[in-house]
């Protein structure tokens, strides 16, 4: 499966009375779509996905793979306890997504092959990007071990240590190839999109691309990058990093901000107050002025 460009994670909306909005969704997804994003991750950190019940995450991955239409990959969330993560592979597989990104289980966490196993038997369901972060930091032999699992296709590091990656890039691409996939999935990724490409990792998560899918494109494409950088990214994520959950809850605002009203954040997530909405609105009309001229 070939994962080529600015990887989608869309917010999950909510309508007013608190349920999951489809509908809005879909329209959320639909305008993604129109820039031509290279994979698409339903019901993932983005999507909330630790506050969907079964039912409502099986329909954002029925919603998103309409929408999407074949046009590119279709990945959802999957995770926690093992039962629960098959579960969402079963709904994910019968929705028609193409694979799943598996989040790290938490609370209970083994040793590595007791992990490994959990992996083997999610990805007997779906093919399994693992997501490396918290309680899952394979070092570069655990990896080589992943990427000889069938159904393991690729790893997200959600970590950032480049050391690390690099050496973990080198090892799975001697020993399996270059098929296996490797992104950037930190935090604003385009921030550290250069030390990862001197790693040997070019492709990369965007949240931004869920609220200025333009900005997003216009980075990827090199143009205005590093006044885009320094003027919008780097504060971007200084403001993500002011308030814990402000990583979704501005991203939902960013939504909500481009004229789509995906609702609020569910709870432990709190929505970003008025004057970091402000600043956020802000930004998001420099960042555009930076794109058009
Ligand atoms: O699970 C998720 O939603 C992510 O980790 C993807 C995000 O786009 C991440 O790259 C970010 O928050 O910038």
């Amino acid at each position: 499966m070939n994962l080529d460009g600015v990887l989608f994670f869309p917010v999950t909306p909510f309508a007013p009375d608190g349920s999951l909005a489809g509908d809005v969704l879909a329209e959320h997804v639909a305008r993604g779509m129109e820039h031509g994003p290279g994979g698409v991750f339903a019901a993932c950190g983005t999507g909330e996905f630790p506050a969907l019940s079964e039912a409502e995450h099986a329909a954002a991955v029925r919603v998103t793979v309409k929408a999407v239409a074949g046009r590119a990959p279709v990945f959802a969330g999957a995770g926690g306890p093992l039962g629960a993560a098959l579960n969402q592979a079963r709904a994910a597989r019968d929705a028609g997504a193409d694979g799943l990104l598996l989040l790290p289980p938490y609370l209970a966490m083994g040793p590595w092959r007791g992990f490994a196993a959990y992996v083997r038997a999610v990805a007997e369901v779906l093919p399994v990007i693992v997501y490396a972060r918290g309680p899952v930091v394979p070092t570069p032999e655990q990896a080589v071990e992943l990427a000889a699992t069938s159904g393991v296709i690729g790893l997200k590091d959600g970590v950032g240590d480049i050391d690390l990656i690099r050496r973990t890039v080198l090892a799975v691409r001697r020993a399996a190839g270059p098929g296996f996939t490797f992104f950037n999935g930190l935090p604003t990724a385009e921030l550290t999109m250069a030390a990862y490409r001197g790693a040997g990792v070019g492709l990369y998560s965007s949240a931004v691309f869920a609220f200025a899918p333009e900005i997003a494109t216009a980075f990827l494409r090199g143009e205005n990058a590093q006044e885009l950088l320094t003027e919008f990214y780097e504060p971007f994520s200084r403001l993500r990093a002011t308030v814990p959950g402000y990583a979704v809850s501005l991203v939902k605002a960013g939504v909500r901000l481009r004229g789509l009203d995906a609702g609020p954040v569910r709870p432990p997530l709190v929505d970003a107050a008025p004057e970091h909405v402000a600043e956020l609105s802000a930004l998001i009309e420099r960042g555009l002025a930076l794109v058009a001229g």
